[in-house]
């Protein structure tokens, strides 16, 4: 299946994703300059409930924090999109090194990690059905650069001893992804995909201008997962991200000056 290797990475995509040679795929080169303002994009109002948070995963691809979204009750709304979308999870793509690892990049400069809250219009029956419609889904992006240790990162990185491998899970409870977010609510936003297949074109994308913070010794946890499953020839997940694809016309637009 597709992965992150030479053999099996974002250039082999397309053979079986066809998609991925798309007019709207994800991640970009974000260029502030050449962005457009927009005074007429709303703040962004995210509300998260802690109690919704369902377990921590190794999907072989990266490790996700699921929510519970059969309610209401973690919502983002505002900013770009209209309506309300559910909080469905939140993951990460991340580098071998602190030179790389984010999907999006600004002027050229890749981040070593990249945040992305998932969220699914509630206009669909479900995560699945949104997927599949242009105006299904909206991803909030976060960069993370290299700083101080994040104390809001720690609960998160400390749940990974006991999800090495694919496939693993475990509980997680209680955490509240707003945690995550920067003081700053300025973003940039345009219409995008999955950077991972499918790729589906369903994606509005949310990336916050302000970085969070995450230091070297963190970004060691992160490479300490495993691609692989358990009895499997071990291979460290890292380089999980997909380079920028051609902007094929689209705008980007920013919700400030
Ligand atoms: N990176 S992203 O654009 O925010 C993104 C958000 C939600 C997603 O569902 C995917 N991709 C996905 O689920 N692919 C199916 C197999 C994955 C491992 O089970 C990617
Ligand atoms: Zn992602």
């Amino acid at each position: 299946g597709w992965g992150y290797e030479p053999t099996n990475g974002p250039d082999t995509w397309a053979a079986d994703f066809p998609i991925a040679d798309g007019n709207r795929q994800s991640p970009i080169n974000i260029i502030p300059k050449e962005a457009h303002y927009d005074p007429s994009l709303k703040a962004l109002k995210i509300s998260y409930d802690p109690s919704n948070t369902k377990g921590i995963l190794n999907n072989g691809h990266s490790f996700q924090v699921d929510f519970v979204d059969d309610t209401d009750s973690s919502t983002l709304t505002g900013g770009p999109i209209s309506g309300v979308y559910r909080l469905r999870q939140f993951h990460f793509h991340w580098g071998g090194s602190d030179n790389r690892g984010s999907e999006h990049t600004l002027n050229g400069i890749k981040f070593p990690c990249e945040l992305h809250l998932v969220h699914w219009n509630t206009k669909y029956p479900s995560f699945g059905e949104a997927a599949e419609k242009p105006d299904g889904l909206a991803v909030v992006g976060v960069f993370l650069k290299i700083g101080a240790a994040n104390p809001r990162l720690q609960k998160v990185l400390d749940a990974l001893d006991a999800i090495k491998n694919k496939g693993k899970q475990t509980t997680f409870a209680n955490f509240d992804p707003r945690t995550l977010l920067p003081g700053s609510p300025d973003y940039w936003t345009y219409e995008g995909s999955l950077t991972t297949p499918p790729l589906l074109e369903s994606v509005t994308w949310i990336v916050l201008k302000e970085p969070i913070s995450v230091s070297p010794a963190q970004m060691a946890k992160f490479r300490s997962l495993l691609f692989t499953g358990d009895g499997e020839a071990p291979c460290y997940m890292v380089d999980n991200y997909r380079p920028p694809q051609p902007l094929k016309g689209r705008l980007v637009r920013a919700s400030f000056k």
